[in-house]
């Protein structure tokens, strides 16, 4: 199993690390555009190897994709992060042109590859992917609701004063600080409802707290935030190369699923050998679909300001 992370910086180089650690992969390569930065950061993480024991071998390159050939599975984190104070959605004028150059560069050496795109504004950045490369549908995936979810589970877990392993939960919706659609009313602990637990205003408290789960690192960081991030990366592609049928929250294109359609959005789906296997239909409330409605207008605009 091959994996190419392209974007050696903050999240590249911790899902880089994460992937190791699980040692499930034979090989990652890292791919950066700064000279020497991605075999610099392959060849620190090759140092932990004998520590923590893994067996995965990690090399980088200054853009030579050649090196990134017959890749299974491929994440792209090139790109700028924002900074205190911006939305993600303010990064689309670098970003897009980099996504761009850098799936096709993928796909040209790993015509079979499955992308999971990282960078933002990621929905809008998933939906770039779909427009610009042949690749079918279910072999492009957005990563944001893993990660909002798992905001959302620390979150109620602070709450409620319970251990994480108690809480089960999903975010749906744009990955954004207004868009995400944290399913309370579906969020459980050891399967009792966590309404169960907090009152209403408690809930909307840590549903709010989860939408700008990214924001708040962003400020206290002074650029965004890396280990989760990273983490959430790492179950997605460990999924997919394990072929573990898991059910996640991703940016998928729609066509008709939850109403919508001609759209990247996260929805839950389950995450397999051949990348997104199924779209799952989560029954939704009256009130969150209106919310799913409000996310997709948002990301929808976003779209809108891509040059195709
Ligand atoms: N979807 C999510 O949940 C999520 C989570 C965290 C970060 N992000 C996004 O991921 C991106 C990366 O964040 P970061 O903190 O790692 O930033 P970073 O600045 O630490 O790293 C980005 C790296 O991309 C490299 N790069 C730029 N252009 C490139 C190109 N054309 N080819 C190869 N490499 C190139 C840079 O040299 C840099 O090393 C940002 O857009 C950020 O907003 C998304
Ligand atoms: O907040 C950001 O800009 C980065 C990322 O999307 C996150 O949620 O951590």
């Amino acid at each position: 199993m091959k994996v190419t992370v392209v974007g050696a910086g903050a999240v590249g180089a911790s899902c880089a690390e994460y992937i190791a650690i699980k040692d499930f992969a034979s090989e990652v390569v890292l791919v950066d555009i700064k000279e020497g930065y991605a075999e610099g950061k392959a060849m620190d993480l090759m140092q932990t190897a004998s520590l923590n024991g893994f067996d995965t071998k990690i090399t980088g390159t200054t853009g030579d994709y050649s090196k990134t050939a017959g890749s299974d599975i491929a994440v792209i984190t090139s790109g700028i992060p924002r900074k205190p104070g911006m939305t993600r959605e303010e990064l689309i004028g670098i970003n897009a042109g980099i996504v761009k150059t850098v799936s096709s560069s993928l796909i040209e050496h790993s015509p079979n590859v499955t992308l999971i795109v990282v960078s933002n504004p990621m929905d809008t950045m998933t939906y770039l992917v779909h427009k610009t490369t042949n690749l079918p549908k279910n072999k492009i995936i957005g990563m944001g609701g893993a990660l909002d979810s798992a905001r959302f589970k620390y979150r109620l877990a602070e709450a409620m004063e319970a251990p994480i392993s108690d809480i089960d939960g999903m975010v749906i919706g744009g990955h954004s600080d207004k868009g995400m659609v944290p399913l309370t009313s579906h969020a459980t602990r050891n399967s009792i409802r966590v309404s169960e637990f907090l009152s209403t205003e408690r809930l909307e408290q840590v549903a709010a707290d989860t939408k700008v789960g990214g924001a708040t690192l962003t400020g206290l960081l002074g650029t965004s935030a890396w280990y989760a991030p990273g983490a959430a990366v790492s179950a997605l592609v460990q999924a997919i190369a394990c072929d573990q049928k898991k059910m996640f929250p991703c940016s998928t294109y729609l066509e008709g699923e939850y109403g919508l359609n001609d759209i990247c959005i996260g929805v839950p789906v389950i995450l397999g050998k051949n990348g997104i296997e199924k779209i799952v239909d989560v029954p939704l409330s009256d009130a969150e679909k209106a919310k799913m409605q409000e996310s997709a207008e948002g990301v929808t605009k976003t779209n809108g300001l891509l040059e195709i």
